[in-house]
C-alpha cells in the first residue's frame, strides 16, 4: 500500500519561492515517498535537537531536502518544507506541532518567525502608549476559543500597530490566523467562531495525529494513495483556491442537505466564485455516485465570465466529469437555447439600447392615445410584464405593479398594452428579440416542457427534449432578471440543495434590486456572507469600499446589506489618482504608467485598462500599441487565454469577476461618468442607473489585486468623491476624517 502524503499549509511558503527544476524534483521526491519511502536514497532521518523524534529530514537532492513530519506506524508524512541542506535543518530545529486541544486542528507552526513576528510587534507596540490596541474589546480569553495559546493570545490583545498584528497572524496555524484576521477587521467574536470554527468535540484526543488530519480547520491537503491530486496541485503551483479554502467556503462548498436554496454573499474577491466552483464539482460528483441521469447548471451573466470558470472547473474536476455532468454556460445564451428547443425560431437578441429596438419603440408608441416616454415604456415592459411572465392583455389589466412609482388607470394599461403587442410584433417581423423578452419567453417554455416529467411530445415540441438538471448554481446573482430566475427555477425541481446562489449586490451593473423568493426561490434562514478578500491589497480594497461606502444595498431577499467587516490579508501600493487637462495627456502618462508597472515585473497580460464607453475601448487598444504597448481589446466572444501576451482593454462591464495584477481605470471624467443618457435620466430611473454607475466604478477598482491607477481628463467624475482628497492624490488605507 502507499504512504499518504499530506501537505501542510506552511508549505507553499517555501515552495513558491523555488525555481521549475526544484519544483519539478520535489514532485519526484513526493512521488518516491509515496511508492517507497524505505527507499535508502531518501535518506530520511531525524536531525539532532528537534523537538519531536518524528520531525524528519530527507534528502530531494544534493542540494534540497524536505522537512516533513512522520504519521503514526509510518503510515504517512506531512510535508512542511523544502529548504537548502543547512536550511533544512535549522528550519526542523525550531518545528512544532500538535493537535490543537481548543479547535482539534493538526497545527504546524514554524516557531523561529513567529517569535520573530511577536517580539517585533510587542517592540513596536511599546513605543506606542498612547495607541489603542488593534484588537481593542477583545480579551486573551477570545482569543483562546479559536486555539491560540494563552501567551501568545496575552501579548496579541496587546498589539498596537495593525501591520505588525498582520504579520504575526501571518505565522498562526490557519483558523487562529485568520481569526486574528477576522476579528482585526472588527467582526465579533461569536461571528467569526460561527464562520471558522462552529462545533468542536468536546473530547479532543491531542494524541491522534491522524483524527487531527480530517478536520478542515487543519489547512492540509492530503493525496490519499492517489498522487494525481497532490500532481495537479503542485503542477498549479499550488493555487491556493483550489486546496485551502477557508473554512466557511469549504462548510458552503461541501454541505450536503439544505432543505432549499442556498445563498451566499460578500464583497469583491471575497471567494464567491471560488466557493461556488468547489460547490459545483461537489454536486458533480455527488450525482456520479448516485448514478443519476442528471446534470449541474452553472450560470452566471457574461458570455467571458462563463468561460473563465468553465476553464477552472475543469482544472478542479477534471475534464471527463466536467463533460458528463456539468453545463456551465451564461444565463442569455441558456436563454438562447431553450426558445430553441422550445419555439424552434432562430432569433436574433438584441440590446433595449439598440438602434432597431429603439426604432420598434418609437414606431410602436406612434399609434398610443397617450405619449408615453421610451424610457417609461421599457422599464414597464421589462419590470411589470417581462419580469411578471405576463403574456396576455387580461393578466396585465390587473397585474399588481407595485414599486413602480407611477399610478395608471385601466384605460391607459389598455393602451400601453397595444404598444407592448406593436412593439413585438415588430420586432418578430425581423426576426429580432430583446434579451430579456428572450429569457422571459424561455422561462415560460421551460415551465410547459417539465424536463423532469416523463418525455412526450406536445403540439410537436418533445418534452424531455430540455436538458435535466438535479442543481443550479448561479454565480453574479445580483444581475440576473426576474425573467431569468424564473427560467432557473423552471429547469430545477424543488428539492435539497436545488441553487446555490452566490452574488454582491454592490456589483450590480446590470439589474435592479430583487426578491428571490418572489421567483420561487426561497433561501430565508439559509445564507453566509463571506469577509474575507482574496484579491486585493487592503490599500485597493480601503479605495473600492470608499467608492461603495455608506450605499447601502439589498441582500437579493429584501433585507440590507453593507461591506462591513471586509479584509484584506496582505498590503500593497496606495492606489493611485490623477487629472489631466486632455485626453491627449491623459493617455500619454497611462502608457507611462503601464511601462512603470512592467518595469516593476508585471507581465502585459497581467494588466488590464478599463473604461465606461464600449466606444472608447478600440481607441484605447490603438493608443497603446502605438505607444509601444502591446494591447487587444477583450470583446464579448474574446477568449482571454488566446490573447497571449498583450494588455487587456475592456469596458467596465467587460471586467466583471475578472481580475489582474495591475488595473488602470481610465476616462473617469464628469462627462464619461456616468455617460450623459444616465444623468439626464428622470427618477425612479435616474436612482437607479446612478447606483449601476457606483457599481460599476466599484467592480472595476476591485479587479486590481496589486496596482491600481486611475485618470481623467478634466473634471473628475463625482462617483470618486470620497476617494480623493485632491487631484494627484488618494488617501489609501486610512479612515475618512
Ligand atoms: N481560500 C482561498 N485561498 C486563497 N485564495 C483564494 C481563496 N478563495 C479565493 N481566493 C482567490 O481570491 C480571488 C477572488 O476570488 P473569487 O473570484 O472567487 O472572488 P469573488 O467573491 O467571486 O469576487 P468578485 O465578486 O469580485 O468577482 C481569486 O484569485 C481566488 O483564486
Amino acid at each position: 500500500m502507499s504512504t499518504r502524503v499530506v501537505v501542510s499549509g506552511l508549505f507553499s511558503k517555501s515552495y513558491s519561492s523555488l525555481d521549475g527544476s526544484i519544483k519539478n524534483k520535489v514532485l519526484d521526491f513526493v512521488v518516491k515517498l509515496q511508492e517507497r519511502p524505505d527507499l535508502t536514497g531518501l535518506d530520511l532521518k531525524t536531525p539532532e535537537g528537534v523537538r519531536d523524534p518524528r520531525i524528519k529530514t530527507a534528502r530531494v537532492n544534493d542540494f534540497w531536502r524536505a522537512v516533513l513530519i512522520e504519521l503514526p506506524r509510518a503510515s504517512g508524512y506531512v510535508l512542511v518544507a523544502v529548504k537548502p541542506h543547512d536550511d533544512a535543518y535549522t528550519y526542523a530545529a525550531k518545528l512544532r506541532f500538535g493537535v490543537n486541544e481548543v479547535t482539534g486542528a493538526l497545527d504546524v507552526v514554524d516557531a523561529a518567525a513567529l517569535n520573530k513576528a511577536i517580539t517585533q510587534a510587542s517592540a513596536v507596540s511599546s513605543t506606542q502608549p498612547r495607541r489603542t490596541p488593534v484588537l481593542s474589546g477583545i480579551r486573551a480569553r477570545d482569543l483562546r476559543r479559536f486555539g491560540i495559546d494563552t501567551d501568545i493570545a496575552e501579548r496579541l490583545v496587546t498589539i498596537t500597530d495593525e501591520d505588525q498584528l498582520l504579520t504575526v497572524a501571518e505565522e498562526l496555524p490557519g483558523v487562529q490566523g485568520n481569526a486574528v484576521l477576522d476579528l482585526a477587521a472588527g467582526r465579533g467574536v461569536d461571528e467569526v467562531w460561527a464562520d471558522l470554527i462552529a462545533e468542536v468535540e468536546s473530547n479532543i484526543d491531542t494524541g491522534d495525529l491522524l483524527g487531527a488530519l480530517d478536520r478542515p480547520q487543519s489547512r492540509l491537503v492530503f493525496t490519499d494513495g492517489s498522487i494525481e491530486e497532490l500532481r495537479a496541485a503542485l503542477e498549479s503551483d499550488l493555487k491556493a483556491w483550489r486546496i485551502w479554502l477557508h473554512p466557511l467556503q469549504r462548510r458552503l462548498a461541501y454541505h450536503n442537505g439544505w432543505k432549499g436554496p442556498y445563498r451566499v454573499t460578500g464583497g469583491a474577491g471575497t471567494g464567491k466564485t471560488v466557493t461556488a466552483i468547489h460547490r459545483a464539482r461537489h454536486l458533480a460528483q455527488r450525482l456520479d455516485e448516485e448514478a443519476s441521469d442528471a446534470k449541474v447548471l452553472f450560470t452566471t451573466f457574461t458570455r467571458n465570465l462563463a468561460q473563465n470558470i468553465e476553464s477552472q472547473l475543469t482544472e478542479l474536476a477534471g475534464p471527463e466529469l466536467m463533460r458528463r455532468r456539468v453545463d456551465v454556460v451564461n444565463i442569455d445564451s441558456l436563454a438562447q437555447r431553450v426558445l430553441r428547443i422550445g419555439d424552434g425560431a432562430r432569433l436574433t437578441l438584441r440590446k433595449d439600447d439598440d438602434p432597431g429596438v429603439l426604432q420598434a419603440w418609437e414606431t410602436a408608441r406612434a399609434a398610443a392615445a397617450e405619449e408615453w416616454d421610451i424610457s417609461f415604456l421599457q422599464s414597464e415592459w421589462n419590470e411589470v410584464v417581462l419580469a411578471q411572465g405576463i403574456e396576455e392583455r387580461a393578466e396585465y389589466l390587473t397585474v399588481s405593479r407595485s414599486g413602480r412609482g407611477r399610478r395608471i388607470s385601466r384605460l391607459q394599461r389598455a393602451d400601453l398594452w397595444a404598444v407592448f403587442e406593436r412593439f413585438t410584433q415588430l420586432l418578430n417581423a425581423q426576426n429580432l428579440i430583446t434579451f430579456t423578452r428572450a429569457a422571459a419567453r424561455a422561462a415560460t417554455i421551460a415551465a410547459q416542457l417539465n424536463p423532469h416529467e416523463a418525455p412526450v411530445f406536445d403540439s410537436g415540441i418533445r418534452r424531455g427534449a430540455l436538458p435535466k438538471y438535479r442543481y443550479v448554481v448561479v454565480d453574479e446573482a445580483q444581475d440576473l432578471h426576474p425573467a431569468h430566475w424564473r427560467l432557473i427555477r423552471a429547469l430545477v425541481p424543488h428539492d435539497s440543495d436545488d441553487l446555490f446562489i452566490v452574488g454582491d449586490a454592490h456589483q450590480r451593473i446590470y439589474g435592479k434590486p430583487i426578491v428571490l423568493s418572489r421567483y420561487g426561490i426561497e433561501t430565508r434562514g439559509r445564507s453566509r456572507r463571506l469577509t474575507v478578500n482574496y484579491r486585493t491589497s487592503r490599500e485597493i480594497l480601503d479605495w473600492s469600499l470608499k467608492v461603495a461606502y455608506g450605499h447601502a444595498v439589498d441582500d437579493l431577499e429584501g433585507d440590507t446589506e453593507s461591506l462591513a467587516g471586509a479584509r484584506s490579508a496582505f498590503r500593497g501600493p496606495v492606489p493611485e489618482a490623477r487629472g489631466f487637462d486632455s485626453s491627449r495627456q491623459e493617455h500619454s502618462a497611462l502608457i507611462d504608467k503601464l511601462q512603470s508597472w512592467r518595469r516593476d515585473g508585471v507581465t502585459w497580460s497581467q494588466m488590464a485598462v478599463v473604461t465606461r464607453s464600449n466606444r472608447r475601448v478600440a481607441d484605447l487598444a490603438d493608443t497603446l500599441s502605438t505607444g509601444g504597448v502591446p494591447a487587444a481589446e477583450v470583446g464579448a466572444g474574446t477568449d482571454e487565454n488566446a490573447l497571449g501576451e498583450v494588455v487587456r482593454v475592456m469596458t467596465m462591464h467587460r471586467a466583471k469577476g475578472l481580475e489582474y495584477r495591475a488595473v488602470a481605470i481610465v476616462g473617469v471624467s464628469q462627462r464619461e461618468l456616468p455617460p450623459r443618457g444616465v444623468r439626464e435620466l428622470k427618477e425612479p430611473e435616474r436612482e437607479v442607473a446612478w447606483a449601476r454607475e457606483r457599481g460599476l466604478v466599484y467592480v472595476a477598482g476591485s479587479r486590481a489585486r496589486e496596482y491600481l491607477y486611475i485618470s481623467w481628463a478634466g473634471e473628475r467624475s463625482e462617483l470618486l468623491a470620497g476617494t480623493v482628497i485632491d487631484e494627484g492624490e488618494l488617501r489609501g488605507g486610512r479612515a475618512l476624517p
